[in-house]
């Protein structure tokens, strides 16, 4: 595929510079080899995130003029609220900081300890609060998630049968089913409306709400219409809806699809859950109409919202994403398939086959990629799936990769032609890399963000 012609052009502009192998090899261990660690200015394509990077619309910059910095009831919320609305189709609307924030206030409202929560595969802060409130996570994802190679079109989707079994085990102890759209450890994937109606049709007749993650909805609304029968002909915003119709509830950070730099809600069907939800959110967020975020935030992401299931809009960052992908397909650079929404993904244990998995050689890559380019991605892989709480071990996910997320409306295409030569490079020279990582500094939660390593 060719590079998208961009449907923006450029008004305002952020300086980046390219660095010198050798300040990148100061930086790099200044950093404990984490490029989690790097300053931003030592970075020159910063692929470590989709989250919070995207650049906003000239009609959003103005919108945080007319923020309204009221403490309760101010007009931002209320836009907001109604943008939540119209497109996500849910009633009432719980603003929180960001994503984790929401995550933080469910798992409080309806895990316990002893809880089981199944769902399409494992993100790594969505598990961390399961876990912390005593809940045991069950991937129910399709087999085909984990294989990196495959090229299902909707890896995203629930095994019905693995579902029907944990229900048949745990049911009672299910306070709900956790799922997302798309699926971000499995590089991006979406799931299809069928699959997320029948898993919503099989949680609902036990009783058991489902609530969605639609951090990438919009991204998975996409893959819908040019994959699912019957949507092609539908827009981006109908099926966004018909994504969230059969749900309970959602989660969303702000951050990814809806174009804002900071933000996110909890948007739920039930209204008692909403006021159990509203009150936390006064614990932990702030007041339930700004929920941790200024008026002005509230107004960008009210914005966002609109301009993010513009179809020019999503067809140009999706294929901006497959021209990544085809780049390096076609150098012979093994990546996970298809490629999905937000991010082309690497196969480390392909690229990296020599070096054993406790040699982390995901992390590796992601070192090398920075060292050769100022390139820099994120491990997800054994660091990023921290350790089992039960045994204390590490977890080994079948997927170990080098994430590159790719920012909405940021880099154009001489940035990503920089970036896949720098990868092609990386794997013409693999064997050059003789050593793995190991952890010399490990927290005990989210570990990839503050962990720190040593060559082997
Ligand atoms: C699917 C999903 C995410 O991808 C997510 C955050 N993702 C990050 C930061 C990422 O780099 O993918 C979060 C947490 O959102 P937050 O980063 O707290 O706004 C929830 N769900």
């Amino acid at each position: 595929p060719d590079h998208p012609a961009e449907p923006w052009r450029i008004k305002m502009v952020e300086p980046i510079r390219t660095t010198t192998r050798e300040h990148r090899e100061e930086a790099l261990r200044a950093a404990g080899w984490n490029p989690c660690l790097l300053r931003s200015d030592d970075v020159y394509i910063d692929l470590f995130t989709d989250s919070g990077t995207s650049a906003m619309s000239d009609r959003q910059w103005s919108a945080l003029m007319r923020g309204d910095e009221a403490y309760a009831g101010a007009r931002s919320f209320y836009l907001f609220e109604e943008a939540v609305r119209g497109h996500y189709g849910y009633e009432h609307v719980i603003p929180v900081h960001q994503g984790r924030g929401g995550e933080n206030i469910l798992s409080r409202c309806l895990i316990r300890p002893g809880s089981h929560v199944p769902g399409n595969m494992y993100f790594p802060s969505t598990r961390a609060h399961q876990e912390l409130n005593g809940a045991t996570f069950h991937d129910v994802i399709i087999d085909e998630a984990h294989d990196a190679a495959g090229e299902h079109p909707f890896k995203g989707n629930v095994d019905l049968a693995k579902l029907q079994a944990v229900i048949a085990e745990h049911g009672a102890a299910i306070p709900y089913v956790s799922l997302a759209a798309t699926v971000n450890m499995a590089g991006g994937q979406p799931i299809s409306v069928a699959n997320l109606t029948a898993a919503c049709d099989l949680a609902h007749a036990h009783g058991i709400p489902v609530f969605l993650d639609t951090a990438r909805a919009v991204e998975n609304a996409w893959f819908v219409k040019q994959r699912e029968p019957g949507w092609a002909h539908r827009s981006i915003a109908d099926i966004l809806l018909a994504l969230c119709a059969p749900t309970d509830g959602a989660v969303m950070s702000a951050k990814k699809d809806c174009l804002a730099n900071i933000g996110g809600w909890i948007a739920l069907r039930d209204p008692d859950l909403a006021e159990q939800a509203r009150g936390l959110v006064l614990l932990f967020e702030g007041l339930h109409t700004y929920g941790g975020m200024a008026g002005r935030d509230m107004e960008a992401i009210a914005q966002g919202i609109t301009e993010s299931v513009d179809e020019h809009h999503i067809r140009a960052r999706i294929a901006q994403i497959e021209y990544l992908g085809h780049r390096l397909d076609t150098a012979g650079v093994p990546i996970v398939h298809p490629v999905g929404g937000h991010c082309v993904c690497v196969d480390a244990t392909a690229v990296l086959a020599h070096l054993p998995r406790t040699e982390l050689p995901g992390q590796t890559l992601a070192a090398a990629v920075y060292l050769e380019g100022g390139v820099r991605g994120v491990e997800r892989g054994t660091v990023s799936a921290g350790r089992d709480p039960a045994t204390g071990e590490n977890r080994y996910p079948p997927l170990e990769f080098l994430r590159l997320a790719i920012p909405r409306r940021v880099y154009t295409q001489s940035h990503i032609d920089h970036v896949a030569d720098t990868l092609v490079r990386v794997h013409k020279n693999r064997h050059d890399i003789t050593h793995g990582l190991t952890f010399t500094h490990e927290p005990p939660h989210l570990r990839f963000f503050q962990a720190r390593f040593a060559p082997t």
